[in-house]
């Protein structure tokens, strides 16, 4: 009842409890040799498919969203493989994901807070490929707190999540709509009480972790794609 997209039974012993609705993280969704070869492809694709950012890089894959939709390009098949895996356990209402977005991370970089925004269907899929990292959540700026004291970052800091390489995340409701995620830039990542799937992760509390080069792959649904042909046709 709570859950518009039909989410396999199977999927419910990933809910991660101790975060706001929805989290699922799946340890060891994909074998070290299916991690080693979509590294292989990634690192693969020409220079000019990498997008060069202050600190991190990425490769865009299905098209470039829009607010008016997407001008939908074919995914290869190594990364279709993993979009019809995902859908298959119901995380995109039964249709297929058409998007990836591939971030790659070397020690210290991360990516500021942010939403992702109304263009994708409300799920957001990562796999982790090569290092684990900690995704931050944040609540949003209310309007209520814009007349008062400006509220920090650390502030409005609420959980963060341990995603190691292999493991599938999905995210859907409230952390997905109204909490914001990031990724801190350093090297080491002590895991506190605040990681809220620690247990899940199989991570002892008070351990440290130290970052490698990590690639994540961002998989999603937009549901308006348009042709090619439809754009090409209109002034
Ligand atoms: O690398 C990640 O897991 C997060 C990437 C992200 O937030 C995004 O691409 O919007
Ligand atoms: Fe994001």
């Amino acid at each position: 009842m709570e859950h518009p997209c039909s989410i396999f039974e199977d999927l419910e012993r990933y809910v991660v409890k101790d975060a706001p609705p929805t989290v699922y993280y799946i340890p060891d969704f994909i074998t070290e040799d299916e991690e080693s070869q979509l590294l292989q492809q990634v690192y693969k694709a020409p220079k000019t498919k990498w997008t060069q950012l202050s600190n991190r890089r990425l490769q865009n894959w299905g098209g470039l969203p829009r607010p008016k939709g997407m001008l939908g390009e074919k995914l290869p098949d190594w990364l279709l493989k993993y979009c019809e895996r995902i859908s298959a356990l119901g995380a995109f209402a039964g249709k297929t994901a058409n998007h990836v977005l591939v971030n790659e991370y070397k020690p210290g970089e991360g990516i500021m807070p942010h939403e992702d925004g109304p263009l994708y269907h409300p799920t957001v899929t990562t796999i982790s490929l090569g290092s684990h990292t900690l995704l931050d959540f944040y609540r949003p700026i209310s309007a209520q707190e814009l007349d008062e004291v400006p509220q920090t970052e650390e502030s409005r800091y609420l959980l963060s999540l341990l995603v190691r390489p292999r493991s599938l995340l999905i995210l859907q409701d409230d952390m997905y709509q109204r909490l914001l995620h990031g990724i801190q830039g350093t090297h080491h990542d002590s895991l506190t009480e605040r990681v809220a799937n620690l247990l899940a992760a199989g991570v002892q509390p008070g351990a440290t972790l130290t970052r490698g080069t990590r690639v994540s792959l961002t998989v999603r649904h937009v549901p308006i794609v348009m042709k090619a042909n439809l754009l090409l046709g209109r002034k």
